[in-house]
């Protein structure tokens, strides 16, 4: 059974389907990329599964073998399914350990305030945020600390699987190759990843399977060196993103 199940999910603005029809099984284990071009649904999709700020117009999505269409953000995320989001977001007046600490709070294990403080410091410890990083206040960090804190914190839910939104962007070339050890070393977790990033060559080096949206559609899904030489990929995305990536 595949961890993660959308059958036919669609999401609506008004007249402007942002995501229309989508299906698609992750496996667990695996991390599974997105791609697409600016506007194609891919934060849209990552917002209807978690249900942070809201689920699906209609279609079923099944993670760990519950339907979780209409379940509440904060129900999913008991499930086991934690998410980061594209812009740096952390609660800025907190220290890191504070904020980690809110994410070990949550999650699918009961855990006491002794155990839940033992998994804020090991996932910031994991992360790069050691001990001396501990008080410092999460809005004092630079981009890349600040998003090391987001998934830290998601690791200190001690999730099954992750969703990361971009992990990337606005990071220097030594920070994104940083992150892809982080990414990976956080796999070797037995975490599950999805994976939204416009850095191709990111997505590439961690992907087992790859997927591209196109206008809110599926235009090519699978092996991700079949799907980067797709024409209709390479016309609809590729074609303009190849040279920037
Ligand atoms: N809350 C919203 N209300 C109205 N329209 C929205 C909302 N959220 C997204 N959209 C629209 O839905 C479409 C898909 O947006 P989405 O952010 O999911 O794309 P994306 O692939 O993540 O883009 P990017 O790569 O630029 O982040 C866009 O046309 C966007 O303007």
């Amino acid at each position: 059974m595949a961890l993660l199940e959308l059958d036919d999910v669609s999401k609506a603005f008004g007249s402007l389907k942002a995501v229309d029809g989508v299906s698609f099984k992750v496996e667990a284990g695996e991390i599974f990329g997105i791609a697409g071009p600016n506007g194609s649904g891919k934060s849209t999709l990552f917002n209807i599964i978690t249900g942070i700020p809201f689920g699906p117009d209609r279609g079923s999505i099944r993670f760990d073998g519950n339907a979780i269409n209409g379940k509440s953000g904060h129900a999913i995320a008991g499930l086991g399914l934690a998410r980061t989001f594209q812009r740096e977001t952390s609660f800025d007046g907190l220290t890191v350990f504070e904020n980690a600490l809110i994410g070990a709070s949550y999650g699918k294990q009961e855990k006491t305030a002794a155990t839940a403080r033992n998994a804020a410091a090991e996932a910031l410890e994991f992360v790069g945020l050691g001990s001396a990083s501990f008080g410092r206040l999460a809005g004092e960090l630079s981009v890349f600390e600040r998003k090391c804190l987001m998934l830290a914190t998601a690791i200190a839910m001690q999730p099954r699987m992750l969703l990361l939104d971009e992990p990337a962007s606005s990071l220097t070339k030594p920070e994104i190759e940083t992150s892809i050890g982080l990414i990976r070393r956080t796999a070797g977790r037995g975490i599950t990843i999805l994976l939204i990033e416009h850095v191709l060559t990111f997505l590439m080096s961690l992907s087992q399977h790859l997927l591209v949206l196109n206008n809110g559609r599926i235009l090519a899904a699978g092996d991700p060196a079949g799907v980067i030489a797709d024409p209709h990929v390479i016309e609809a995305y590729l074609g303009t993103r190849r040279s920037a990536a």
